[in-house]
């Protein structure tokens, strides 16, 4: 269990973050959503503990705490494979453990390769071994998909969700859609450093309302609707679904607590 609770933080006299609270169960994965600069890494550094609040507390009675920076924390110089015993060194991990995680991420192959030397979807593949093998009750990810190619994804995606089904707790920042719905069971949205939503994606979605994006016979431009006004349209040619992200960022303003205030078709 995580709480936050009245959780702020000011740099200087700015307060990145305002007063923010959440309750996450273990076993939850939830996905930090919001334009750049809102405060996502801050929330997962004062989690983490690497950063003190100026405001409020976080509570846990987990103990152990796994933080993935953006940027994989490695040591250029020494291979993957010394990377991986330099850091397991440090925490008396048995060898089983380590081999189990390379045969997951698939890195048999380039355990000789020196790190600074491997694409970065390996970098992050090592990043995230390296932060699971003391097997943390909570995992904390700054946008650990962003940029990868497909197969790091897939791989890095699929363990998020065993680390769901193990009962641990997850955190992450992403900027994908496909993903909030697929392994997050929670979306927190931050709007310049407020709470603007907390809750189930089904949640979100009853509070702002379904929209889809639809395509009409003789018009190439797609047009945001109500998942309900599709009845009303005639010679719809093609319907996708929108994510939470697209929403947001698609000319949907949304009040903090509020309701989605004005749609404009997208593109425009
Ligand atoms: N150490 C710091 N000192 C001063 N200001 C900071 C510090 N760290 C972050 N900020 C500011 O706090 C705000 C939130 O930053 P943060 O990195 O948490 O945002 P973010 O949502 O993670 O952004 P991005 O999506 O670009 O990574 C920004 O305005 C940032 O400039």
């Amino acid at each position: 269990m995580i709480e936050v609770k009245n959780l702020g933080k000011k740099f200087k006299n700015f307060w990145a973050l305002k007063n923010l609270n959440f309750k996450l169960e273990d076993g939850e994965v939830l996905g930090v959503v919001g334009k750049n600069g809102c405060g996502k890494t801050t929330l997962l550094k004062l989690i983490a503990g690497i950063l003190k609040p100026s405001s409020g507390k976080v509570i846990t009675n987990l103990k152990v705490i796994s933080y993935i920076p953006e940027k994989p924390i490695l040591i250029p110089e020494l291979s993957l494979e010394d990377n991986l015993k330099y850091f397991a060194s440090l925490r008396k991990i048995s060898k089983e453990r380590i081999y189990e995680e390379i045969k997951y991420f698939e890195l048999q192959v380039h355990m000789k390769k020196k790190t600074q030397e491997l694409s970065k979807g390996l970098q992050q593949r090592l990043s995230m071994i390296i932060a699971l093998l003391p097997d943390p009750d909570i995992i904390l990810m700054d946008e650990p998909t962003s940029g990868l190619d497909a197969e790091s994804k897939k791989l890095i995606v699929n363990r998020i969700r065993k680390l769901r089904e193990s009962n641990k707790t997850v955190l992450y920042v992403t900027h994908d859609d496909e993903e909030i719905e697929k392994v997050c069971n929670k979306v927190l949205i931050l709007d310049e450093g407020e709470l603007m939503f907390f809750g189930s994606v089904e949640d979100f979605w009853k509070k702002y309302e379904r929209y889809i994006y639809v395509i009409l016979e003789g018009n190439n431009e797609p047009l945001l609707v109500k998942i309900e006004e599709l009845k009303n349209l005639r010679n719809v040619m093609h319907v996708r679904s929108v994510g939470i992200r697209e929403f947001l960022s698609g000319g949907v303003n949304l009040e903090i607590n509020g309701k989605a205030n004005f749609i404009k078709t997208h593109g425009d």
